[in-house]
């Protein structure tokens, strides 16, 4: 089984993948941040880095989906904190829509991506965190990354309706849409409980 968390900066999909994790004792799989050697650069000048980034989180997200084949063949269960549609199709294609990706090394990347994703299996389930904008805002701020200061409104609100647009037309399985804007899992167990009802009836066709 593989469930795979997506949603905004600071949704709150890694805090949601350890509790999972726990929940139903599987593997997490986490995005590669603490050791990005371009994300801090990217903040600070979005068009000089915006290539460099996207193809070191395709790749880094390409070796991952290939290491969750393994562990599934395994028999293993997984949660899985971000997929590698979430570059493709919100963050690279906002970046090139929002003019800071040029469109030879957006039509560039995007050829590599697609060579790469017949090769990926999509999750069991794909669970989408959609958040307000004030629950973005207040949940980066709570996590204190001192780059991610600069992230501004307009950034998050494209990438919201990216995400929108992309889970409407979300094609390949199972998925459920969860909005977590009043939701507060770190404080209040219920809340964990409400998620996990919803993907136990989901997946395995109880309560
Ligand atoms: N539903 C929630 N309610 C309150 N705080 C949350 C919730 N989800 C996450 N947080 C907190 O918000 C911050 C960002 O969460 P995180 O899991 O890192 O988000 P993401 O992985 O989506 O970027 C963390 O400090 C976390 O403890
Ligand atoms: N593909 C991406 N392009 C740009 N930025 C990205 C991409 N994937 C992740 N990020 C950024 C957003 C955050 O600053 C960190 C970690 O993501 P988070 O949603 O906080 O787990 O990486």
């Amino acid at each position: 089984m593989h469930i795979a968390i997506v949603g905004n900066i600071g949704a709150g999909k890694t805090t949601l993948a350890h509790k999972l994790a726990h929940h139903f004792r599987w593997e997490v799989f986490l995005e590669d941040v603490d050791d990005n050697p371009y994300l801090k650069d990217f903040y600070h000048d979005m068009p000089r880095w915006a290539f460099h980034l996207q193809v070191y989180f395709l790749n880094g997200r390409f070796r991952q989906t290939q290491q969750i084949k393994e562990l599934q063949k395994a028999g293993r269960g997984i949660i899985q904190d971000r997929t590698i549609y979430e570059d493709a199709h919100i963050f690279a294609a906002n970046l090139h829509e929002s003019g800071l990706l040029e469109t030879r090394d957006f039509n560039n990347y995007y050829a590599l991506f697609e060579s790469m994703i017949s090769l990926v299996e999509p999750p069991d389930l794909l669970l989408y965190l959609r958040a307000d904008l004030s629950k973005l805002i207040n949940q980066i701020e709570k996590r204190g990354r001192d780059y991610e200061n600069s992230i501004s409104i307009e950034y998050l609100k494209n990438l919201n309706e990216h995400y929108e647009k992309w889970i409407a037309g979300y094609n390949h399985g199972r998925h459920l849409i969860v909005d977590v804007s009043e939701l507060d899992y770190v404080k209040n167990p219920e809340h964990l409980g409400v998620i996990i009802d919803k993907i136990n009836g989901t997946l395995f066709g109880l309560f």
